[in-house]
């Protein structure tokens, strides 16, 4: 089921523990070229590139690109109760967890009348993307809307692909939650095309650049993002999703299977891994996995997820290794289900989120604990972080010297403008005090 990566008995170096990890398969560049293709498209053809696009890759045509407003008032009216009370709820949750995300203001005060001011300044314009192929994600609309507001982005647009069973609509259910919170800029359109069109903007419908794109989706979105970067900001490529857990014979091995399940559900190329220093405890998990997926819903595709390169089952000699080998893999999800967390908390390094003990599931995380479900995949979080409200903030800093401060400063920005042989820097300031 999961293919095996032992590593008892080695001292891998980092260089080798790098080369060990599974990546290769959902490595997105593959899809660049691609993506390129459909980017330009859109440059070029605008609307009438995204319905083709449409028509081609998600097997309709919409009747238009932009979503009119009588169908977001329509789609918030027709909400499910037990679906409008449940995101709700998970609003309260995110929006609570994400305004502790906002830093405050700081100012420094390095001497008499010599200030620095740091500021945090959102983001004028942002596209948020609602991923709408394999699955839909009316709780992605909650993810990326809720941090923007928080933030105080100023103009927000969102894009979910169209449905093939709603016409070409926008699935219902994401409509509504957009329209719940307020959103009324709404875009039927996946996938790279969707991408493109939030950098370069389309005439025509209204949809001007954006300063950032967010949201999570498939490779082809994920690479998308990363082609549109120097254009417009992103976040993380938040693409097919991964979990890694870290285990010890003292979990419950059912709860752990259930949960590599649980992501592999996502995508084909969704990446399960446990990490375990007891072998026996794996060969439960094995079994217990086995089971789970013959089960399941979607067992075609978690099939393919776990079996994929993608995927792994890894021994290693001690909770110490396994953190080592995490730390190497920079999971999206990190699962820690061990006797002692804290300890092995204590050595993680790198992931997206870290879910600990037997009652910290990933999908409480993507549904309803209150952190933010948009997460750097493909071993993006060795560097890269979570959607939060930080993404979209700026800090600025804003430097308030009076007369006597730059002179005391003075001699500092005449040496080393001289050092640099750039004195036209350190006459700047001297002009101030010569002329009198
Ligand atoms: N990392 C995260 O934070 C996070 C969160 C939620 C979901 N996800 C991931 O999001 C993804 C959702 O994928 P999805 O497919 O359901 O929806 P999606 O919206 O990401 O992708 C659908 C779009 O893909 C494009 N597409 C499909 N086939 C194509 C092809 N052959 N060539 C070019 N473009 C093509 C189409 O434009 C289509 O609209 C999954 O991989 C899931 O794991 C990640
Ligand atoms: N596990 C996904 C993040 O990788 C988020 C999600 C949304 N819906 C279900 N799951
Ligand atoms: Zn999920």
């Amino acid at each position: 089921m999961l293919r095996t990566i032992d590593l008892r008995g080695t001292r891998p170096t980092q260089r080798e523990l790098l080369a060990l990890v599974p990546r290769a398969a959902t490595d997105v560049s593959a899809a660049l070229e691609v993506v390129r293709t459909l980017i330009d498209d859109v440059r070029e053809r605008g609307e009438a590139a995204l319905l083709d696009q449409a028509e081609r890759l998600d097997r309709v045509r919409p009747s238009a690109v932009r979503v009119p407003a009588e169908e977001l008032e329509e789609a918030l009216a027709g909400l499910a109760p037990d679906i409008r009370d449940a995101i709700e709820r998970t609003i309260a949750r995110v929006r609570a967890a994400s305004a502790a995300q906002v830093p405050p203001p700081e100012t420094t005060v390095l001497g008499d009348g010599a200030v620095i001011e740091q500021r945090w300044q959102p983001v004028t314009r942002v596209g948020l993307y609602v991923p709408g192929g394999k699955a839909v994600y009316p709780s992605s609309v909650v993810m990326n809307v809720v941090p923007a507001q928080v933030a105080g982005v100023r103009s927000i647009a969102l894009a979910s692909p169209p449905q093939a069973a709603f016409g070409g609509r926008v699935h219902p259910t994401v409509a509504g939650v957009a329209a719940l919170l307020g959103i009324t800029e709404v875009y039927a359109m996946g996938g790279a095309g969707a991408i493109g069109a939030f950098a370069y903007g389309v005439d025509g419908i209204g949809l001007d650049p954006v300063q950032r794109v967010t949201g999570p989706g498939n490779v082809y979105v994920a690479a998308a993002k990363r082609l549109v970067q120097g254009v417009t900001g992103i976040d993380a490529e938040a693409g097919p999703t991964d979990i890694l857990v870290i285990a010890d014979d003292s979990a419950n091995a059912d709860f752990v299977a259930a949960d590599l399940v649980s992501q592999a559900e996502h995508d084909e190329l969704a990446a399960a891994v446990l990490v375990t220093d007891s072998a026996a405890f794996a060969d439960e998990v094995l079994e217990r996995l086995a089971e789970r997926v013959a089960a399941t819903r979607h067992r075609d595709r978690v099939r393919e997820a776990v079996i994929g390169a993608q995927s792994a089952l890894v021994l290693v000699d001690d909770l110490v290794q396994a953190t080592d080998f995490a730390n190497a893999f920079g999971p999206e999800h990190l699962e820690i289900q061990v006797r002692d967390t804290d300890d092995v908390l204590s050595r993680i390094e790198n992931a997206g989120a870290i879910f600990v003990g037997a009652y910290s599931p990933v999908s409480l995380g993507d549904y309803a604990a209150g952190s933010n479900h948009v997460l750097p995949t493909g071993g993006q979080a060795r560097y890269a972080a979570g959607l939060s409200a930080a993404t979209f903030l700026r800090p600025q800093q804003v430097i308030r010297y009076d007369e006597a401060a730059l002179r005391e400063v003075a001699p500092v920005i005449a040496a080393l403008s001289n050092e640099e042989d750039l004195p036209a820097h350190g006459e700047a300031v001297t002009a101030r005090f010569d002329r009198r």
